[in-house]
């Protein structure tokens, strides 16, 4: 059942009118199905149903707000965390610790002793010298964490280059020829417990292959691994499933995924982890925004204008990514244009050319697809302040972030009295 649909030529998210919100909230706003969440999470689940008891780990950098978090840990989900203050959060979500597994290229030393401290499942160490570094904090606290290790299987996940992870030149993980010596040289160090191996190539995939080919060189090396008398009882096999971003796309299903992951672990005997992101957050959200005006500037389309801006959704300046916009109240014409926000970049641009429905000041629209990486890579610029959420339940709504104004932002800073 699709949560974000017309009734009455009105747009509502599950039960309530997109104007009411906007009415209430003021825009820009995202707002969040939580029905569309809880049916997300439950189809990923169903998709891994031929695996023997998977843990899933929400990854919380996609969608970090409280009341989402707190809808997924419901569902049973635990946590993908990459920072301390993720970690904070998915805790005071209801995230069990044990459930949790924390990732990340550059934890610091503070990081590593919190992770320990809350006692977190499971360590995704990035390389040599950090799992160095977390022995040494686990064995001045007379304890042993559970770690696994990430191997740079150097595989192209054809996606777009900056949310592209598995290739040797990327940053993450250690590369596949070296994981078999550092993995051993780890295992001998006090303070861990190496108990497996992750992998994520790369985020907005749209084709299974790259994922086959990485995980099926991750399944060699815990053949090896285990052929040199290693423990591995555990595989992370990370996020990265595509969603549609344009109506009309397919994208592999989570039962495809699911099927494919069951084929290719068939002889692991490991318990596998995932850390979905996008696939289950992505779809649940919009972006709710104004037409402020309408321009005309040469002989071109007119530029709409409306009150969200790349500070609020960053992906389409940042990635050149499409996200589909669409009137609240479309009245059946049809126009092109650009479609721009307020700030001082030519750069904050959602779209150049676009047919949409047509639109005056004064109107709301909605870019879809924006539950993830949406208001969690917001950022202040132009002093613009910080994006409301809002999620909906059936017919009613709750604001789960308020809008951050200028003056609060501006309440932190200080002029030194030397000034
Ligand atoms: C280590 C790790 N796990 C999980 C994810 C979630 O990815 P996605 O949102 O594509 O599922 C990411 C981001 O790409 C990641 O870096
Ligand atoms: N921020 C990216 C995804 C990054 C994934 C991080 N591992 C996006 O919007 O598509």
């Amino acid at each position: 059942m699709d949560h974000f649909a017309l009734r009455n030529g009105v747009l509502h998210v599950e039960d309530v009118p997109l104007p009411a919100i906007a009415e209430a909230v003021g825009t820009p706003v995202y707002v969040y199905s939580r029905a569309t969440l809880v049916r997300h999470a439950q189809v990923f689940r169903e998709g891994l149903s031929g695996l023997d008891d998977p843990h899933i780990a929400f990854a919380v950098k996609s969608n970090p707000n409280l009341a989402v978090l707190r809808v997924l840990a419901k569902e049973g989900f635990g946590a993908d965390v990459v920072s301390g203050g993720e970690l904070t959060r998915a805790l005071a979500a209801g995230m069990k610790p044990d459930d949790v597994v924390f990732s990340g290229v550059g934890k610091t030393h503070a990081e590593l002793v919190q992770g320990i401290e809350v006692g977190i499942g499971q360590f995704n160490i990035e390389s040599e010298e950090e799992g160095h570094e977390l022995s040494l904090i686990a064995q001045r606290r007379g304890v042993r964490v559970a770690c696994a290790l990430r191997v740079n299987p150097d595989v192209d996940a054809r996606t777009h280059e900056k949310i592209s992870t598995g290739k040797r030149e990327n940053k993450f993980g250690v590369p596949l020829d070296r994981a078999a010596s550092i993995y051993a040289t780890l295992a001998e160090q006090p303070g861990l417990e190496m108990r497996g191996v992750a992998v994520h190539i790369g985020s907005q995939l749209g084709d299974l292959d790259p994922l086959e080919t990485a995980f099926t060189k991750l399944g060699a090396l815990i053949a090896e691994l285990r052929a040199n008398g290693q423990t591995v009882t555990h595989a992370d096999l990370g996020g990265g499933l595509g969603v549609p971003y344009k109506k009309g796309e397919t994208y592999p299903t989570p039962a495809e995924y699911g099927a494919m992951v069951a084929r290719v672990t068939r002889d692991w005997g490991v318990r596998l982890s995932f850390e979905p992101g996008r696939v289950i957050a992505g779809n649940a959200g919009v972006l709710l925004t104004r037409v402020i005006r309408s321009k005309r500037s040469g002989n071109g389309p007119p530029f709409v204008i409306v009150d969200a801006a790349m500070n609020d959704l960053a992906r389409p300046a940042m990635y050149g990514a499409w996200h589909d916009f669409d009137a609240v109240e479309p009245t059946g014409e049809r126009m092109t244009a650009h479609i721009v926000g307020p700030i001082c970049e030519t750069g904050d641009t959602f779209a150049m050319d676009r047919e949409i429905d047509a639109l005056s000041a004064g109107d709301l629209a909605v870019f879809r697809t924006a539950g993830a990486y949406g208001a969690t890579m917001a950022s202040s610029y132009n002093s613009r302040g910080y994006v409301a959420e809002v999620l909906v339940d059936g017919d009613r709504f709750a604001v789960v972030a308020d809008r951050i104004m200028p003056h609060s932002i501006m309440d932190a800073e200080r002029v030194p009295e030397w000034l």
